[in-house]
């Protein structure tokens, strides 16, 4: 089968945690990087943006947006969404949480510069107030390896992707989690994860100015 195929701007953004999915479930895939204008009014012209946004990803035979709908096709293409509606919604649950934390850092690196202490300090006390308490309780009711089930899914993959990120702004976010600090250890060695995070892989780096202006200027704002 062909690889599938991810249209999207040279760095994290919303396709990241689609990047890390594929990546976790073993998946090779190919990346277009949208850097012109014309680039991004060819996929809306030939009609491949269905609300002309991207992420894009090309994969059995569909052009697919929408985050999270290629996220949730992804998950359960690659059994990676529970065993039954009741772990699949907490899997939901789980992956929505991070999501919204890795949201308010993905549009941190778009206010103004002066904003930016500001910005990081607050996206750090809510991951230590809101959310990495609830995943630290989640690690100590269940007692098991993964967040549900005792399989791994994908929201033991962006659990450990927002981890890292956080630990990108502050590398001591983890001190008073010694739970979420042993499943970071534990689930950054499953092998294709392991494998993603070595250099050369197709991670991204954090966001930079580079990245912004490239955003500003494919999507003229
Ligand atoms: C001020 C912040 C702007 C952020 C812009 C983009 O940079 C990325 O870091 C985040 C977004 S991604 C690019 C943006 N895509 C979306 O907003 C997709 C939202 C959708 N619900 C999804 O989850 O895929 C885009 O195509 N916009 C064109 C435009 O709506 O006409």
């Amino acid at each position: 089968a062909a690889k599938p195929k991810l249209w999207y701007f040279p760095g994290r953004g919303r396709m990241e945690s689609i990047r890390w999915l594929l990546a976790a479930a073993g998946v090779e895939f190919e990346e277009e990087f949208l850097e012109t204008r014309e680039q991004y009014e060819k996929l809306q012209k030939d009609g491949r943006l269905l609300f002309g946004q991207v992420p894009l990803v090309e994969i059995d035979g569909m052009m697919l947006t929408q985050t999270r709908a290629i996220l949730s096709y992804l998950a359960a293409k690659y059994n990676l969404y529970g065993k039954d509606l009741k772990e699949t919604v907490r899997i939901n649950m789980y992956a929505d949480g991070t999501q919204d934390l890795m949201g308010m850092i993905m549009m941190a690196a778009f206010k103004p510069p002066e904003e930016k202490e500001e910005n990081i300090a607050l996206i750090v006390t809510k991951a230590k107030t809101r959310y990495f308490p609830v995943f630290e309780k989640i690690l100590k009711d269940h007692g098991e390896d993964f967040l549900v089930g005792n399989k791994f899914s994908w929201a033991d993959v962006q659990l450990l992707e927002a981890i890292l990120m956080v630990e990108e702004l502050n590398a001591s976010v983890l001190s008073d989690f010694p739970l979420l600090k042993a499943f970071k250890a534990r689930i950054s060695n499953i092998p294709t994860i392991k494998k993603f995070l070595q250099p050369g892989s197709q991670r991204k780096p954090p966001a930079d100015s580079h990245y912004v202006d490239v955003v500003r200027h494919v999507l003229q704002f």
